[in-house]
């Protein structure tokens, strides 16, 4: 699986829809299975039942989805928290979106379905989940000042062999031999 990792605003929805299309795979949003397991929205869930249950729910998704059939992953921004999710990741081809507290801040201004976004260690959090992207990461784009096609491009052009190929095209060369 390519897996995206990064901070809220990064573009891992964003870009890993693009990535997805462009290499002929399924697209899978952690968030969005969540949202759809539970029937609930996330905030609704932080609100009700609070952040370590949500971390729960979010783990066992993660786990379910790099499981599942091959696809783009993006995974929400905290969800690499968890070290048994850092143990799954090993398996896969892990993408990290960097991008400043900064710009982070200004892509999501307005956007209410980040609770997160809320705390008042903000700084500290974003630094000290930086530095876990970073270790976790096959694959590491700066998305500062830049557009998510051009993000994508990018990544696209960073993937281990056979992703950069495109779909169907390794199977095409190997019956000609
Ligand atoms: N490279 C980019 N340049 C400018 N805007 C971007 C870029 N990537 C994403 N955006 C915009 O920033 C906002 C946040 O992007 P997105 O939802 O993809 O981030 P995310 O990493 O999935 O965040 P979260 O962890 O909260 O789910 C969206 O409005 C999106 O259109
Ligand atoms: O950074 C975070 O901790 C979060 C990011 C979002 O993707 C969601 O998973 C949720 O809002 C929590
Ligand atoms: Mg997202």
């Amino acid at each position: 699986m390519i897996v995206l990792v990064g901070f809220m605003g990064a573009g891992k929805t964003t870009v890993g829809r693009l990535l997805a299309d462009r290499l002929g795979l399924p697209f899978v949003d952690t968030d969005h299975v969540i949202e759809d397991r539970e029937r609930r929205s996330i905030p609704q869930i932080f609100e009700a039942d609070g952040e370590a249950a949500f971390r729960d729910v979010e783990q066992a998704v993660v786990a379910d989805v790099l499981s599942g059939p091959e696809a783009v992953v993006s995974l929400g921004g905290g969800a690499c928290g968890r070290e048994a999710t850092r143990e799954v990741l090993r398996a896969h081809t892990v993408v990290h979106l960097d991008v400043s507290l900064e710009q982070a801040r200004r892509r999501t201004a307005g956007d209410g379905n980040r609770p997160v976004l809320r705390r008042p260690d903000l700084a500290e959090l974003h630094a000290a989940r930086r530095a876990v992207f970073h270790a976790l990461a096959d694959v590491e784009v700066d998305t500062d000042g830049r557009a998510a096609r051009s993000v994508a491009d990018e990544v696209l052009a960073a993937l281990p062999d056979p992703h950069d190929a495109p779909a169907g095209a390794l199977d095409d060369l190997a019956e000609d031999r």
